[in-house]
């Protein structure tokens, strides 16, 4: 890359570029009559009693070009992108026509990564424009640049990271800044290194991709999906900028038509409105883009009427080179959403937009506060890693502390503003370092009893090896129960000292389900009372068997010898009925 010249790009006039893809007809709809034709591999011409066209297209590809020849209209705008250029890909089209195919490309599988550059090098018709778009990247990355990468989700108009593997996936929400245009707050990005990383990121994004059988799709997307990649150089130019470019790949979901012959869940229902609605947003914004084109009086554009567009804002009408695919289904039967999805093709066609490559000053303020706000987030995120906090608790703590650096970063703060900022932000410190102290604890009972606990209680070689153990004191009297968790079965162990000796039973396994652990609950509290009624019973046989001679723990009070034989005999008694109770209890967790 020449950055000095690049500092110094001016600005240039490019239109969106459109390509109308037709897919070829499925199995189930062999011998269906086609409706498509094309000319010269620019026009679409349909010669139907309903609709007569012909229109002329950056490209039109038949079912026949194969992946590998429509990549090669692509990667032009993907060495752009190397160069500081913002890039957009995207599919449009209604759904089953083949827009995940054109992105992601079928039938190819990652599992074998040590083929997949050959398949890449070898394969026409299976990998996607996504990996292409990676491949070609990495393939011309010279050393001096960072590769980010993160891959959302637009469900049901909520935002979601799909490199998140949440239980409970949380919505995100869309910000603006200066330094970073319009962004994502919390959706991760990955510093990826090479092909691989970046490969199987994609993969792992698409399994948590929405799907859904449909009646045009046995594997239909629910959602609109950004593969994003940030190119960043890693040194400044003598002018002190830094090269920044996007590339964003981008699968809408397809427009469906409701079927009333099938009956819709409820679900089905709500993501088709929500995706019928934000294509219709995203036509209206193409269409008042196209007539502000030609027109003085200009349109307003409504990109905050859906998030697709909000996101997709540059993309459609600032400082990017977009390149859509408008896929096409072939057959007489979807005749209208192909005429109401080349109408949207002829209208991106006519929008044009400026672009230029982007540099950033690296001592911008702006730039340096975010970089700065990212390294204490950073650090606060190792440092939960580090004290091996749960995601979900991590997730909640990050979220507040970005909470708090967005309204730092927004806010026109007074005086007193920023105190009770300082003093939020001293909370939520000491919770973060209570929090730190609690795994610190953990972490010296596990020492502990890694290596032998003050009272002398080593443990087994087993305990050294797996230091997961956990240990209550039940008594003053050196009473331990330690446990062993592990994902199916917890191992409860009594450890306890009789007359100076150490002692150690094992009670068995309790296995782990809700129901199992709060039973395992009951029995430890049940197993705590009856093991220090045994205690005490020990500690009476032995006075009464030495006569109430020797000395006794100052701590349990002395007692008369007919209080200590009727005492005897009540614990006697309790734990002939205690034990046997315990034991069919401690049978059934087994069970
Ligand atoms: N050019 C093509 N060549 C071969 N098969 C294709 C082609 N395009 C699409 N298909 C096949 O058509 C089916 C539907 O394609 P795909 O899932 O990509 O559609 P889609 O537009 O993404 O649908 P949706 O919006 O419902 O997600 C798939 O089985 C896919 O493999």
């Amino acid at each position: 890359m020449q950055q000095s010249k690049l500092n110094k790009s001016s600005l240039q006039q490019q239109s969106i570029k459109v390509y109308v893809r037709v897919r070829p007809l499925l199995k189930k709809e062999l011998g269906q009559e086609c409706i498509i034709k094309t000319d010269q591999q620019k026009y679409v011409v349909i010669e139907q009693s309903t609709h007569i066209l012909k229109q002329e297209y950056d490209q039109v590809f038949d079912e026949r070009v194969s992946q590998a020849d429509i990549f090669k209209f692509i990667s032009p705008t993907i060495h752009k992108a190397l160069q500081g250029y913002n890039t957009t890909i995207m599919a449009y089209g209604q759904t089953g026509t083949g827009k995940t195919h054109t992105m992601f490309g079928s039938d190819w599988d990652l599992g074998h990564q040590s083929t997949f550059i050959d398949d890449l090098q070898t394969d026409q018709n299976h990998a996607g424009m996504i990996p292409r778009t990676i491949y070609t990247l990495f393939n011309n990355l010279q050393y001096g640049y960072y590769v980010y990468c993160s891959f959302l989700q637009i469900y049901n108009e909520k935002i979601y990271d799909l490199l998140q593997d949440h239980k409970v996936p949380q919505a995100l929400q869309i910000h603006e800044s200066k330094t970073e245009g319009i962004y994502v707050e919390q959706l991760t990005e990955y510093a990826v290194n090479n092909l691989y990383d970046c490969l199987a990121l994609m993969k792992r994004g698409e399994k948590n991709r929405m799907i859904r059988q449909t009646t045009m799709n046995l594997k239909s997307s629910r959602s609109h999906t950004i593969f994003q990649l940030l190119i960043e150089t890693s040194k400044a130019d003598s002018g002190g900028q830094l090269l920044r470019s996007k590339i964003n790949l981008c699968d809408l979901a397809g427009s469906e038509k409701i079927n009333k012959q099938d009956s819709m869940t409820s679900a089905h229902l709500n993501e088709l409105k929500s995706i019928n609605q934000s294509l219709t947003t995203l036509g209206k914004v193409i269409q008042n883009l196209s007539q502000n084109n030609k027109n003085i009086n200009k349109l307003p554009i409504p990109y905050r009427e859906s998030k697709i567009t909000r996101l997709l804002q540059d993309s459609l009408g600032g400082n990017t080179l977009t390149n859509i695919f408008v896929n096409v289904a072939p057959n007489i039967y979807n005749i209208d959403e192909t005429a109401n999805s080349l109408k949207f093709a002829q209208r991106a066609r006519n929008i044009t937009q400026i672009v230029q490559a982007n540099s950033i000053n690296a001592t911008d303020q702006e730039l340096v506060n975010k970089l700065l706000k990212e390294i204490d987030y950073l650090k606060q995120l190792l440092n939960m890693k580090r004290k091996g906090l749960n995601s979900n608790d991590m997730h909640f703590k990050l979220m507040k502390i970005q909470e708090e650096n967005e309204r730092l970063r927004q806010a026109n703060l007074s005086v007193n503003d920023v105190e009770k900022l300082m003093q939020e932000n001293r909370k939520m410190r000491e919770e973060l370092q209570k929090l730190q102290s609690q795994s610190h604890e953990n972490s010296e009972s596990s020492h502990m009893m890694k290596y032998g606990s003050e009272e002398g209680f080593s443990g087994s070689e087993n305990d050294k090896q797996n230091n997961t153990y956990q240990q209550t004191k039940l008594s003053n009297n050196g009473l331990l129960i330690v446990s062993n968790p592990s994902m199916q079965k917890t191992e409860v162990t009594v450890r306890y000292k009789d007359r100076g000796n150490k002692m150690q039973t094992k009670l068995g396994y309790v296995e782990a389900s809700d129901q199992m652990l709060s039973r395992e609950k009951r029995l430890m509290s049940e197993r705590k009372r009856v093991i220090e009624r045994l205690e005490l019973l020990e500690q009476l046989q032995f006075r009464n068997s030495l006569n109430s001679s020797l000395p006794i723990d100052s701590k349990i009070p002395k007692p008369s010898k007919k209080n200590s034989i009727n005492l005897l005999n009540r614990t006697v008694e309790e734990e002939r009925t205690s034990l046997p109770k315990l034991k069919i209890a401690e049978r059934n967790l087994k069970q």
